[in-house]
């Protein structure tokens, strides 16, 4: 086991990345979501939307991505403590994959709020 040193500033920097790094590396969800994310911020950049949009967008996307990385955090933890079928382990899972839940529908109402009037003035322009 390793020695713990306590963290300045540019290696807690650089542990935070670490773990980032490899939640996107593993996790298929997260991969998706930051495709997802990417393909809205250029769709949204395309239709010009106001600052508040963007600002909104962002938020949205953040919290999803956000809540997938601790999502990651508490399955790996779970599997460390719970490696086997356990009630609570599950549940822990479920919980944490509640929390995305929540954030996924948070963005997809952003992203309504934000988009269907865009895609109303395409429509009446096309027709
Ligand atoms: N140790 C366990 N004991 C009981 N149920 C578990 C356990 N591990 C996982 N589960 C159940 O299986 C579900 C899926 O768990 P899993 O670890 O495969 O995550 P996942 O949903 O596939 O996430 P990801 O695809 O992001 O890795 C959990 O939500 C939980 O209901």
């Amino acid at each position: 086991m390793g020695i713990y040193h306590k963290p300045g500033f540019l290696r807690s920097l650089n542990q935070a990345w670490r773990g980032m790094l490899y939640t996107v590396k593993t996790q298929k969800h997260v991969q998706f979501h930051i495709v997802a994310g990417v393909s809205v911020l250029l769709f949204a950049w395309w239709s010009e939307v106001t600052r508040f949009e963007w600002l909104s967008l962002i938020f949205a996307i953040g919290s999803v991505i956000s809540a997938e990385v601790m999502n990651s955090a508490v399955e790996t933890v779970v599997d460390m403590v719970q490696p086997n079928f356990h009630p609570l382990a599950g549940m822990a899972k479920d919980i944490a994959a509640g929390a995305v839940l929540v954030a996924a529908i948070q963005a997809a109402v952003i992203g309504m709020i934000v988009f269907v009037p865009v895609l109303y003035r395409l429509a009446s322009r096309m027709f």
